[in-house]
C-alpha cells in the first residue's frame, strides 16, 4: 500500500540533473540499491533501462539472435559434416564391396570349392567370405535369374580341416584377415566413429537448445538450426539512418563525421601512414541516441553495419561468446570498410573481477578478452570502426579505453531546448499537425528528456489524435501526451477515503514543500489519482535546462522528496510504505552529495562513489571512509528532515487547505495549486 509514494514514472536522468520530479520519482536510469544489475530492472527487457520507449517490438524484428544475427554458416557446416559421415558409411558398407554378398549354407560353399569354383577367400573366426570365379544361381530362390559371386557363410564347429587342403590343391586365394578389413581403412575409422559422432552432435543440439532457452531467445532454426548460436552477421542489419535523423547533437555529429570520412575511403588514411581510429565509445543516458547515432555514421559513409548488444555474448556455455566475437569480425573484416556496433559494452566491460555480471565471469572475460584482441589486430587500415555504447562508463575495464582501443569517447548527453525543438522537427515530419501546434512550446515544457522520450511524446500525441478521430495532431494531445508519459498510465482503482485523504496529504506535503523552496522547481501538477504504481504524484521541472546543481538545490529536492513522509507523521501521526521510492531518491541524493560531488566538510572534496551511487568494489575507498560517507549522508537527510517537518509545521493553514482542495478535485494543475496553496506563483525561481 503505498500511500502516494511511489511513481514508476521514468525520469532517469543521470543524478547530476534531478530536474523533474520532486518528490518521489525512483530514478530507474540510475538505480537505487535495490537492483543488483543496474541500470535495469525490467524483467521482460533485462537489456534496457526502464523508462526507454519500448523498443521491444523492434527487438524482436531483429530476431532472436538479436543485432540482426542468424546463424547461417555453422549451420551448414554442420549438416555437411553429418551427411558426409553417414554418406563414407553408407559407402563403405555397400558400395566398396562392389556386389551384395550372398549368404549361402556352409555345404554350398564346400560344393562350389570341390567344383573348382572359388577364386578367393577370407576367413577370420568362423566367418568366411570369398568370390566365385562363375556366378551361381542364389540358393532357396525361385528366382532363376538371381545370380551372386561374392558370398559369406559360417564354418560349422564340426567342420575338418579337409576342406583346406582340397582349396589350396585346387588354386584357390586363402587368406585370413579381419573380415570387416575389406571396408578400407578410412570407411573403419569412420564406422568406429560414428556412435562418438553422433553423441556429441546430439550433445551439442541439447546444448544450443538449452542456451537458447536460458537466453530467451525465440527465432526460427529449430534445435539445431542455431548450432552453436554462432552467429553470422546477416546482410548487415539494412535498417538504414543518416545524420539527417540524428538532431539536436550537432557537436557529436561533427566529432564523428571524421570516422564517416575515414570509412569513405580508408585509402586515403593508408596513403597517409596516418592511425585511424579503431574504437569510438559512445557514452551517455538510454535513449539519447547512440544506437541512432553509430546507425547514422554508417548510413553517411555508406558501409556494412554490424550491430549486437553485448549481453547476446554471454552465454551458459564458455567460450561461445567469444567464438561468436571472432565471427563478427571476421565477417565485418571481408565487407572492410564497415562498422561494428556493440550495444551496452558494459555488460561483458565492466571491470574484471567486480561485481556480480550476467553469466559466468569466465565467459564475460573470454568475450571480452576476444574483443580486445581482435581490435589489437586490426591492422588500421582495414576499415572497420568499431563503435561500442554504454551508459556506464564508469565501470569500464580500463583495458578497453587504452589506445588501439576504444581510445575515443564521445559523451552523448540529453538535448538542449534547441536540440528538443530540431528531435521533434524530425519525429513529426511524418506526423500532420495543427496550425495551433507549436513545437518549441513542447520543447519548453519537455527539459530534460531525451530523444527517445521525445520521439515517444510525438508517438503517444499521435495516437490521441487517431483516437480523437482528429486529422491533426494539436497542442491539446501534446499536453495530455505529455501528461500520460509523466505520470504513467492512469489506474482506475478505488481507493477508499481513508486512503485518499492520506494521500492527499502527502502529496500536499512533497507540493507545498517544492513551492515554498526557494530555487526550487515549480511545481507542474499534483494528483492523487492513482497512475502506475503511484497512489498519487506531484511532478515539478525546472522553467529552462539546467546542467548544474548547487547544494542548496539538492537539499530542496531532499527536503521535497521528504515532505510526503513528513506530512503524514504531522498530520496523522504515523508513516507509512508509501514513502519507499522517495526514500530511495532522498538516499540516492544525499550520497552523491557526499561521495561524489564534494558537498560535506567532514569527508571534503574526494570522489569515493561511483557513479550509481552505490559502493565501490573496494577499489578507492577504506572502510572508514564508507562509513563517513554514511553518516555525512545521516546527517544530511535528518536536517533535511527537520527542516520539512518545521516548514510543513509552520504552514499547517497552507497545508490543510492544499490537502483539501486535492481531495476533492483530485487533479490540480499548477495554477490550481499554487492557489489552492495559497502560495504566490511568482516567488523568485532561480537556477
Ligand atoms: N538525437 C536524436 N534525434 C532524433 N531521434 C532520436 C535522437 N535520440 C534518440 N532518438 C530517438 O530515440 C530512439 C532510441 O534511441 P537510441 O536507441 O539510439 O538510443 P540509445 O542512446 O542507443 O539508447 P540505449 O542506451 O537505450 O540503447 C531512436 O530510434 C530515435 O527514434
Ligand atoms: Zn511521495
Amino acid at each position: 500500500m503505498r500511500t502516494g509514494g511511489l511513481s514508476d514514472v521514468p525520469s532517469k536522468r543521470p543524478a547530476p540533473q534531478p530536474s523533474e520530479a520532486r518528490a518521489h520519482r525512483p530514478d530507474p536510469g540510475e538505480p537505487g540499491r535495490r537492483q543488483s544489475v543496474p541500470p535495469r530492472s525490467d524483467p521482460e527487457q533485462p537489456w534496457r533501462a526502464e523508462g526507454v520507449p519500448d523498443r521491444r517490438p523492434e527487438r524482436k524484428a531483429r530476431g532472436g539472435f538479436g543485432g540482426g544475427w542468424r546463424p547461417r554458416r555453422n549451420t551448414s557446416l554442420f549438416w555437411l559434416l553429418l551427411l558426409v559421415v553417414f554418406g563414407l558409411s553408407y559407402v563403405s558398407m555397400h558400395v566398396t564391396g562392389k556386389q551384395e554378398k550372398v549368404t549361402i549354407p556352409y555345404t554350398a560353399f564346400t560344393q562350389q570349392v570341390s567344383a573348382g569354383n572359388v577364386k578367393d577367400v577370407y576367413t577370420k573366426g568362423y566367418q568366411i567370405q570369398g568370390k566365385l570365379k562363375n556366378a551361381q544361381q542364389v540358393p532357396g530362390q525361385d528366382n532363376a535369374k538371381k545370380t551372386y559371386t561374392a558370398f559369406e557363410t559360417l564354418r560349422p564347429a564340426f567342420a575338418d580341416d579337409k576342406i583346406f587342403t582340397e582349396m589350396v590343391r585346387k588354386g584357390v586365394q586363402v587368406e585370413a584377415k579381419p573380415v570387416s578389413e575389406d571396408r578400407g581403412f578410412l570407411a573403419n575409422l569412420l564406422l568406429s566413429l560414428l556412435p562418438t559422432l553422433l553423441f556429441v552432435g546430439l550433445w551439442i543440439g541439447v546444448m544450443v537448445w538449452l542456451q537458447r532457452r536460458m537466453a530467451g531467445g525465440g527465432g526460427g532454426g529449430g534445435i539445431m538450426g542455431g548450432f552453436g548460436r554462432s552467429p553470422k552477421p546477416v546482410a548487415p542489419d539494412d535498417k538504414r539512418a543518416t545524420f539527417a535523423d540524428v538532431a539536436g547533437i550537432d557537436e557529436v555529429e561533427a566529432e564523428l563525421s571524421e570516422i564517416v570520412d575515414f570509412l569513405k575511403d580508408p585509402g586515403k588514411y593508408r596513403r597517409m601512414g596516418a592511425r585511424v581510429p579503431r574504437g569510438v565509445l559512445l557514452t551517455g543516458s538510454p535513449g539519447t541516441g547512440k544506437t541512432l547515432l553509430a546507425r547514422a555514421v554508417a548510413g553517411e559513409a555508406d558501409v556494412p553495419f554490424y550491430s549486437a548488444a553485448a549481453s547476446e555474448f554471454i552465454e551458459m556455455v564458455v567460450g561461445v561468446g567469444a567464438a561468436r566475437v571472432r565471427e563478427l569480425f571476421t565477417e565485418a573484416r571481408k565487407t572492410a570498410p564497415s562498422i561494428i556496433f556493440i550495444d551496452e559494452i558494459d555488460t561483458i566491460g565492466r571491470t574484471r573481477g567486480s561485481g556480480a555480471s550476467m553469466g559466468g565471469h569466465d565467459e564475460r572475460e573470454q568475450t571480452l578478452n576476444q574483443i580486445l584482441t581482435e581490435m589489437d589486430g586490426f591492422s588500421g587500415s582495414e576499415g572497420v570502426v568499431v563503435i561500442a555504447a554504454t551508459n556506464r562508463p564508469d565501470i569500464l575495464d580500463a583495458a578497453l579505453l587504452r589506445p588501439g582501443r576504444f581510445d575515443r569517447q564521445v559523451a552523448v548527453s540529453p538535448p538542449d531546448l534547441d536540440g528538443r525543438v530540431e528531435i521533434l522537427r524530425v519525429h513529426t515530419r511524418e506526423v500532420p499537425l495543427s496550425a495551433g501546434a507549436d513545437l518549441t512550446a513542447v520543447a519548453k515544457m519537455t527539459p530534460g528528456m531525451t530523444g527517445a522520450e521525445l520521439a515517444n511524446l510525438v508517438n503517444e500525441a499521435a495516437l490521441l489524435a487517431v483516437k480523437r478521430e482528429k486529422g491533426a495532431v494539436d497542442m491539446a494531445d501534446f499536453h495530455t501526451a505529455l501528461e500520460k508519459v509523466q505520470l504513467g498510465t492512469r489506474r482506475s482503482l478505488v481507493m477508499p477515503y481513508e486512503e485518499r485523504r492520506r494521500t492527499s496529504y502527502h502529496e500536499s506535503g512533497h507540493g507545498l514543500l517544492g513551492m515554498l523552496q526557494p530555487g526550487a522547481d515549480p511545481v507542474r501538477k499534483i494528483t492523487i489519482v492513482p497512475h502506475g504504481r503511484a497512489l498519487g504524484v506531484t511532478v515539478s521541472t525546472p522553467e529552462g535546462d539546467r546542467y548544474a546543481y548547487d547544494e542548496r538545490y539538492l537539499r530542496g529536492r531532499i527536503i521535497g522528496a521528504l515532505g510526503g513522509m513528513a506530512a503524514e507523521e504531522l498530520v496523522f501521526g504515523v508513516i507509512t510504505t508509501g514513502s519507499e521510492s522517495d526514500l530511495e531518491q532522498v538516499t540516492k541524493i544525499a550520497r552523491g552529495m557526499v561521495g561524489r560531488w564534494g558537498m560535506s566538510q567532514k569527508v571534503g572534496p574526494l570522489s569515493i562513489l561511483p557513479a550509481d551511487g552505490m559502493d565501490p568494489m573496494g577499489q578507492y575507498a577504506a572502510q572508514g571512509t564508507l562509513d563517513a560517507v554514511d553518516l555525512e549522508a545521516r546527517r544530511i537527510v535528518d536536517e533535511c528532515y527537520a527542516e520539512a517537518l518545521q516548514t510543513l509545521r509552520a504552514n499547517r493553514d497552507k497545508l490543510d487547505s492544499l490537502a483539501a482542495t486535492l481531495l476533492a478535485e483530485e487533479t490540480l494543475d499548477e495554477e490550481a495549486a499554487y492557489a489552492a496553496a495559497g502560495v504566490d506563483r511568482t516567488v523568485p525561481t532561480t537556477g
